[in-house]
């Protein structure tokens, strides 16, 4: 059924796991995101960033809408990175029932009443709101002190940014960053800001840039004639921690992108003879519900539906 991004992250809070809010920008990612959550018996968020709703329209949001509606687990369809008030309200009128206002690059007072005024809208026609605070970066460990601190959320300011925008979750800045490169080896990871936050703070965290790139999946990524070079993502064990203190919404697109990829070159590769769409966006849905349900399991989500 269709819920909003509060029916999902509150309860996730509470129960101390994760839940995954995935990318979509077609129907067999949605497919792979919504069908395996349900045979898994697990919430789950499906996410459309504005290039999404670009590229599928109300088309991809009625394809969302329509899977996650006849499906027996909760699942939200919730606008990522909404960059204003317009996009936001856009979002809602076409069927969203969560949706960002990420004004994190703005000054404090400002994100303030960019997400205040959303916040305000959104809760007038029941829908929750996730907002941003602190700069998403990839920080490495060597970065002088004040500098990582200019990027990562400062957990007084959370309290602050929370209690003056009403915003339903929050999406901190503790070291992870959008993309396959998230740093060398294992990325890092600031565990003492997150529990800090949580300490001071009682609504659902957000960490984006959560994808865990798997080298398994690198390595067929160059086998099938893919370039890309010294990739790195978030440690299992580092989202599990995270979870256990307050963080509740896990964004991963990255790992959907490249499962897709590496399942369509290693078709199109071993079989040049193919030229049966199915037979080629088949196998890519297969691969993406492989990476959906390692990251349910991870997060502990399993079961909780
Ligand atoms: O936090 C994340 C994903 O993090 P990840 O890259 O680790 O998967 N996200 O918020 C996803 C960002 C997707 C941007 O999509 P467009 O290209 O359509 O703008
Ligand atoms: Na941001
Ligand atoms: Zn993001």
């Amino acid at each position: 059924m269709l819920v909003t991004g509060n029916d999902i992250l509150v309860p996730a809070r509470a129960g101390r796991y994760g839940v995954p809010s995935f990318n979509t920008n077609n129907m067999e990612i949605t497919q792979a995101i919504i069908h395996t959550a349900e045979r898994l018996r697990s919430p789950v968020m499906v996410q459309m960033s504005e290039g999404a709703i670009k590229y599928g329209g109300q088309d991809l949001a009625n394809i969302v809408k329509d899977i996650a509606g006849r499906a027996t687990i909760p699942v939200a369809l919730h606008l990522d990175h909404g960059s204003s008030y317009e996009s936001a309200l856009k979002a809602i009128k076409m069927g969203f029932t969560s949706v960002m206002i990420d004004a994190s690059h703005h000054p404090f007072e400002e994100n303030v009443r960019e997400t205040r005024r959303v916040v305000e809208a959104a809760h007038a026609m029941g829908i929750s709101v996730e907002a941003e605070l602190g700069r998403l970066g990839g920080i490495e460990e060597h970065i002088v002190v004040d500098e990582k601190d200019a990027f990562l959320t400062d957990p007084e300011e959370a309290v602050q940014f929370i209690e003056q925008t009403g915003t339903d979750y929050l999406a901190i800045a503790i070291g992870t960053s959008h993309g396959a490169y998230k740093g060398k080896g294992r990325p890092y990871i600031d565990h003492a800001r997150i529990e800090k936050i949580a300490q001071l703070t009682t609504i659902p965290l957000v960490a984006h840039g959560s994808s865990g790139v798997p080298a398994e999946i690198v390595g067929r990524f160059r086998a099938s004639g893919g370039e890309i070079g010294d990739a790195a993502g978030i440690a299992d064990e580092d989202l599990q921690r995270a979870t256990g203190h307050g963080i509740a919404k896990v964004n991963v697109d990255t790992d959907l992108r490249l499962a897709s990829t590496v399942a369509i070159r290693e078709v199109l590769q071993q079989n040049p003879k193919e030229f049966d769409p199915r037979k080629v966006f088949g196998p890519a849905r297969d691969l993406m519900g492989q990476i959906v349900e390692h990251k349910l399991r991870v997060l502990g989500s399993v079961g909780k539906a």
